[in-house]
C-alpha cells in the first residue's frame, strides 16, 4: 500500500525509512523528457511487472543525485543501487553515462551492493535488468538490458551469485513431470516474510515442516516452492544485517535446497512493502509463466511462526484489509511456536477467527526455538553457531565478522552492518510480541 508507514520492528526499532529518504536533488528535466533523448524504447515498460517509474530527480543532475545518496550512509547507498537500476532500466542510460555519473560521486559505492540483482525491475520474462560488473560474474548477465559495466576493476564478493528467477523456478517446478499434484490439486507457493538476520536452520526447517503436514494432511493442496523473501532495511528491526549480508546467507541456506528459493524484490524496493502486497506481487510472479494450458493457478500461502500471527493483534500495526486479504485471498500455513497460544489469539480476533478455516496450523512435533535472536546472541558471546544454521552460513559470517559487537564499534566495512541511527517516525506499536518503543531515537 503505498504511503503506508513502516512498521517498526520489535523492541528498540527506529524508523530507518527516514534515513532512505535522502533529500535528493530534484530535476527540472523531467524523467519521461531524458527517456526520449537515450533508448528507452528498447524496453517493454508495459508488461505485467513490478517496476516503479524513474525517480523525478534523475536525467543531467544523475552525479548529484548519486552524491548525495551515497552520502547518506548505508540505507542511503542501498536505495541508490535500487533507484539506480530502475533509472539505468527506464531511461537506457549508456554504461559511459553511467560512469560518469558514479565517478562524480565521493564515496566508492560498496561493490556488494554493485552486485545485487533488482528483480523488482525486471519488465518481463526475459528483460532482467542486472547490475553487474565487467569481470562478468553475475549468471545472468546475458539478460542485462542495458549493458551496464562496473566502472571500477576489483574482485567481487566472495562466492557471489544470483539466485534463480522466482518466476522461472516456479514455473519450471509447476510443469516438471514429477511435480506431485494432478487434477483436482492445487499447486502452492509458500512464502515466508521476515527479517532472516540471519538465516537459520529453523527458518528452513519450517518450510520443509509445512510442506510434509500438507501432503500429510491435505490432498487438495501440493507445495511445490518455498520463496523467502528478506525483509526491507526500511523495516528497521535491531541488528538487521546489511540487506546485501543477508541476501546473500539466505542463497547460500537455500542453495542445497531443491525447491526453496530466495526472492529479493521486496528488499530492493525503494521502501518498506506491507506483507499483502508482497504477496500479491509473488502472486503475479509465479504465474507469469506458468503453462497456458495449465488448469489452475498456482495459489500463494503466507508460511510463518505463530509469533506473526500474535503480532495481526497489535493495534495499528496491521491494516484490516491487508489482513482480510492475507488470509482470505491466499491463506497462511502457521507454524507453532513456543510462547505463543494460536488458537487463543485467533479465538480473541473477529478477524482471525471469522476467517480461522483459512489457517493450516502446523504443529511441532519436536520443540526447537532456535531464533535469530539466540544466533545474534551466541555470535556476540564469541560462541559457536555450528548446527544451528548452515555450515555455508556461519562460515560466510565468520568470514565477514558479523554480528561482532567488537568490530561493528569500528572496524567493520561501511555497509556490513546496519548501524546508523534515525529518527522514529512511526507509530510506536503496543501489545503482546511487539514492545512499544516510544520516541526512540534509534
Ligand atoms: N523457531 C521457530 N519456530 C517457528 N517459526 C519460526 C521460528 N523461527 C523463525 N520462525 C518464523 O520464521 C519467519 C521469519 O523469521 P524472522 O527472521 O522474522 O524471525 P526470528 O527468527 O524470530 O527473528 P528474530 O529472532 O530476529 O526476531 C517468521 O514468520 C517467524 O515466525
Ligand atoms: N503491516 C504489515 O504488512 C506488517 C506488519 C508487521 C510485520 N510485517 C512483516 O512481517 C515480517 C516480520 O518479521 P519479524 O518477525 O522479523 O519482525 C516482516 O517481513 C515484516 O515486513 C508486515
Amino acid at each position: 500500500m503505498p504511503g503506508q508507514v513502516p512498521p517498526p520492528g520489535h523492541a528498540g526499532h527506529r524508523d530507518a525509512a527516514a534515513a532512505c529518504r535522502t533529500d535528493m536533488p530534484v530535476e527540472t528535466t523531467t524523467a519521461a523528457a531524458a527517456a526520449t533523448t537515450h533508448n528507452a524504447s528498447a524496453m517493454d515498460l508495459s508488461s505485467p511487472s513490478n517496476y516503479r517509474p524513474p525517480s523525478p530527480h534523475l536525467s543531467s543532475n544523475f552525479a548529484n543525485w548519486i552524491t548525495a545518496s551515497l552520502a547518506a550512509g548505508p540505507e542511503g547507498t542501498c536505495m541508490t543501487f535500487a533507484r539506480l537500476a530502475a533509472d539505468v532500466v527506464a531511461l537506457g542510460l549508456s554504461p559511459e553515462q553511467l560512469e560518469a555519473a558514479l565517478a562524480a560521486a565521493p564515496n566508492q559505492p560498496p561493490l556488494d551492493m554493485l552486485y545485487l540483482r533488482w528483480p523488482g525491475f525486471t519488465s518481463g520474462p526475459s528483460m532482467t535488468a542486472t547490475v553487474t560488473t565487467s569481470a562478468g560474474r553475475s549468471p545472468d548477465s546475458d539478460a542485462m538490458t542495458p549493458g551496464v559495466s562496473d566502472p571500477r576493476p576489483g574482485t567481487p564478493p566472495p562466492g557471489h551469485d544470483v539466485g534463480p528467477s522466482v518466476e522461472d523456478f516456479a514455473a519450471e517446478r509447476a510443469s516438471s513431470p514429477g511435480s506431485n499434484y494432478g487434477a483436482g490439486v492445487k499447486p502452492l507457493v509458500l512464502l515466508a516474510c521476515g527479517s532472516f538476520s540471519p538465516i537459520t536452520n529453523m527458518h528452513l526447517r519450517i518450510f520443509e515442516m509445512a510442506r510434509d503436514h500438507i501432503r500429510l494432511n491435505h490432498p487438495e493442496l501440493a507445495a511445490i516452492a518455498g520463496i523467502v523473501s528478506p525483509v526491507h532495511p526500511a523495516y528497521a528491526k535491531p541488528n538487521l544485517l546489511a540487506p546485501a549480508h543477508r541476501l546473500r546467507l539466505c542463497r547460500l541456506a537455500t542453495a542445497t535446497s531443491d525447491w526453496l528459493v530466495v526472492d529479493d524484490w521486496e528488499m530492493s524496493q525503494l521502501e518498506w512493502t506491507p506483507t499483502a502486497r508482497v504477496l500479491k506481487h509473488v502472486y503475479s510472479t509465479v504465474n507469469l509463466n506458468i503453462p497456458a494450458d495449465s488448469p489452475v493457478d498456482i495459489g500463494v500461502m503466507l508460511l510463518c511462526g505463530a509469533d506473526l500471527i500474535d503480532s495481526f493483534n497489535v493495534p495499528g500495526l496491521w491494516a484490516d484489509e491487508d489482513l482480510d486479504e492475507i488470509i482470505s485471498q491466499h491463506g497462511v500455513v502457521v507454524i507453532e511456536r513456543q510462547g505463543t497460544d494460536l488458537k487463543a489469539v485467533i479465538a480473541a480476533s473477529p478477524i482471525l477467527s471469522k476467517y480461522k478455516d483459512r489457517f493450516i496450523v502446523v504443529p511441532q512435533l519436536l520443540n526447537n526455538d532456535v531464533s535469530s535472536t539466540k544466533v545474534r546472541e551466541l555470535l556476540s558471546k564469541q560462541m559457536s553457531i555450528r548446527y544451528l544454521v548452515p555450515d555455508s552460513v556461519a562460515e560466510y559470517i565468520a568470514e565477514h565478522n558479523l554480528f561482532n559487537p567488537a568490530a561493528a564499534a569500528g572496524t567493520s566495512p561501511p555497509s556490513s552492518q546496519n548501524t546508523s541511527p534515525a529518527p522514529s517516525t512511526s507509530p510506536p506499536p503496543a501489545g503482546a510480541g511487539l514492545p512499544a518503543d516510544p520516541g526512540s531515537t534509534g
